[in-house]
């Protein structure tokens, strides 16, 4: 279903029209003149490093400022009494430094997204525009003053809602709706989980929120950094122009499998030992047999400092590991804990500089180096390596997994025998390279790497379908935190993992954060009411409690059952007559389907091709393994036996939701075989009555 965008009842001639058209073509060319004048900065500085800086700077500058065409400078218009303001992407300057365009960032910006006729915030009209190709073709005002708001009803939102989709997922900026904005704007400081219905702006939220804390606190950020964590490739590829559409190009965004890879993952856990091995247990497990790997000194040993030899008794070296390793396991803040790989050192230094205390008691005074010298001696490195030995992270869990008597020392207590045998590998490896390590496993080799030594933390980080996320992969975001916030996204109806949880406090905690407040999405701007009612009848099942989300708009017929004696024919039709459209068309079928209905359709002469998880671009009719579909959109889906959906695995009613409320204009359910019970038509008697 293709609609132009809005175009409400204004003429070339009308003369708001023309004025607005004017500022337009004043703000093109402002923009202009700051990108000639960004890129005539030279990039000469004091040194080769200064300035490979300001390049770097100078290019990121550009980055922000790049023009395209059919995004127009701004997009809506704020009066007060004293005052108007157009609003858009960043701001535009004129020669003399006045504001043509204020950033939608800005506090001033807020009243755009925030004012109602019933709290106007110091506005008398609020003016939204319509664009075609880069053309303003109309405009939209509510004259707050007068008492009228469009409450969420106006036509451009609805046109924005409605445009055919393709390519990768837009920004929101235009139309950001009143609850999305708190959210986008609330302090870096508070932590956010947003507990969302399907296409209720989560993952738009998230992103902008991304956007504006970075424009608010670019400073402290550009620093720190900001992470935002995507459940797969495929995922990611779609989102990641939103943020530089919004001018940001300093965002990381990663899989917790991209933020883990430190060992070549090969295989996969079956769902029990996937479950066992994200469980939060496991960080006991680890921690112990790391920590436990520590000897108690029995010998003396002799550090030669400065030409003289001292000797240090074993009390006394019993006495330094003991510190320290209690400076390592008993830390409450995480921020102050010693690293394991730090705590070897430390150990080094505290023989060292022992032997000099003996040497200044003498009446000696030896240098910092002479010190340092005598941590690095033969001596002491070879105690510290008997008694604090040096430890490779994907080594260790491999030994675990590997040595059941290493195992059940350190799960004693913590996991029982049935669960240490589910554990441990039937066929140990060769080598630690040739292990078969999953991708469980290679969380567990995170959380070892980030005993070992204190891992790198951004300044906020957003994890998006959060639901999913083990309580071990919930420890590797953590990791990534350092003392920033959060803002978590998800909707506990599609989580589709083994270890999913039924409310978010277990994964709040595993993220570090259990206090962060869940605040609710239900407004649905993606899915038609028609197909989102359909959705919706599986909730009671598969989320009992949760709200159901309600859809912004109803579109008469977007919901198609059609029951079918045999696929082929009738698949290759429907998908024949959905290509011929506007927009995208998703075939999402069980995953092991997947080759058969692709060979199908090209049987029948349609270009189609499998979506990967490799984030290779998806074309327009693509067939969407039914693992692969979450968090996407298209315009049409055509979902090819639910049944075998739901059959393929242990959350399969849960991923059904996820491929059911994947539409923005048409959902066409193909089965062969019976709905699930809840989906059913009612019973002709049932209906009648
Ligand atoms: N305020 C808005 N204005 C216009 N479009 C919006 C708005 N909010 C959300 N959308 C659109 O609705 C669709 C769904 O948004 P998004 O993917 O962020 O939802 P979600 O809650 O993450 O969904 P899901 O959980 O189903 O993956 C997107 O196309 C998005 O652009």
């Amino acid at each position: 279903m293709s609609r132009p965008p809005a175009a409400p009842e204004t003429t070339a001639a009308d003369p708001v029209l023309t004025a607005e058209r004017a500022h337009l073509a004043l703000a093109a060319a402002c923009l202009g003149q700051m990108r000639t004048a960004a890129g005539a900065v030279t990039d000469a500085g004091v040194d080769a490093w200064a300035s490979e800086r300001l390049g770097a700077a100078r290019a990121e500058r550009l980055a922000a400022l790049a023009h395209d065409p059919g995004v127009p400078p701004f997009f809506g218009r704020t009066d007060a009494e004293a005052e108007s303001f157009h609003v858009g992407r960043r701001h535009v300057r004129d020669a003399a430094g006045d504001a043509v365009v204020i950033d939608w960032r800005a506090p001033m910006s807020r009243p755009f997204y925030q004012a109602s006729a019933a709290d106007p915030q110091g506005l008398v009209r609020r003016r939204r525009f319509g664009f075609a190709g880069g053309e303003l073709t109309g405009y939209e005002d509510e004259v707050l003053a007068a008492g009228e708001d469009s409450l969420g009803d106006s036509a451009l939102l609805r046109a924005e809602i409605e445009r055919p989709r393709s390519g990768p997922m837009r920004d929101i900026v235009a139309t950001i709706q009143p609850d999305q904005d708190d959210i986008v704007r609330a302090p870096l400081t508070e932590s956010i989980c947003v507990q969302g219905a399907p296409g209720t702006g989560k993952t738009a939220v998230g992103l902008h929120r991304a956007a504006y804390l970075l424009y608010t606190h670019g400073e402290q950020l550009a620093r720190t950094g900001v992470l935002v964590v995507g459940p797969n490739r495929a995922f990611l590829r779609y989102i990641e122009q939103v943020l530089p559409a919004l001018g940001e190009v300093e965002v990381d965004q990663a899989t917790v499998a991209d933020l883990t890879a430190r060992v070549t993952v090969r295989a996969d856990d079956d769902p029990a030992v996937a479950v066992l091995k994200g469980d939060p247990r496991m960080a006991e497990v680890l921690r112990r047999a790391l920590w436990g790997g520590i000897s108690k000194p029995v010998d003396g040993v002799q550090v030669t400092l400065a030409g003289r030899r001292y000797r240090i008794s074993p009390e006394r070296l019993k006495r330094f590991v003991d510190d320290l390793r209690r400076a390592g396991t008993s830390s409450v803040d995480d921020q102050q804990v010693l690293h394991y790989a730090a705590g070897r050192e430390r150990l080094a230094m505290s023989l060292a500089e022992y032997a000099r205390r003996l040497k200044e008691a003498g009446g000696g005074s030896p240098s910092d180096a002479e010190t340092r010298r005598a941590a690095r001696s033969a001596e002491v490195r070879a105690f510290c390596d008997a008694v604090w030995p040096a430890v490779d992270a994907a080594g260790l869990v491999c030994g675990l997994l590997s040595d059941g008597e290493r195992l059940a020392r350190a799960a004693r207590g913590v996991l029982t025998e049935e669960e240490q045998a589910l554990l441990r590998w039937s066929a140990p490896p060769r080598s630690v390279r040739a292990a078969r390590w999953t991708p469980a496993d290679a969380v567990l080799v995170d959380e070892v790497a980030g005993m070992l030594e204190r891992t790198a933390g951004y300044g906020h980080v957003v994890v998006d379908e959060a639901q999913d996320l083990s309580p071990m992969q919930c420890r590797a975001v953590a990791r990534r935190l350092a003392a920033g916030s959060l803002t978590v996204l998800g909707d506990l109806a599609q989580a589709t993992s083994p270890w999913s949880a039924a409310d978010w406090s277990q994964t709040l905690t595993g993220l570090g954060r259990p206090d962060t407040t869940v605040r609710p999405l239900t407004r649905g701007y993606r899915v038609p009411g028609e197909v989102l009612d359909f959705a919706n009848r599986l909730l009671p099942r598969i989320a009992p409690g949760l709200p159901a989300a309600t859809a912004v708009r109803r579109e008469p017929g977007s919901l198609q059952l059609r029951p079918v004696a045999l696929l082929a024919g009738p698949l290759a039709e429907v998908v024949g007559e959905l290509a011929a459209t506007e927009g995208s068309t998703g075939v999402v079928c069980a995953d092991a389907a997947v080759a058969d209905v692709v060979g199908l359709l090209r049987t029948a002469g349609l270009d189609v091709a499998a979506l990967s998880d490799d984030g290779s671009e998806p074309t327009r009719v693509s067939v969407v393994p039914a693992t692969l579909v979450k968090g996407l959109e298209f315009d049409h889906v055509v979902v090819v036996e639910p049944a075998a959906i739901v059959a393929a695995e242990p959350r399969g009613l849960h991923r059904l939701y996820v491929v059911l409320t994947r539409a923005v204009s048409s959902l066409v359910v193909l089965h062969a075989g019976d709905l699930p019970d809840l989906l059913q038509p009612p019973a002709p008697s049932q209906a009648q009555a």
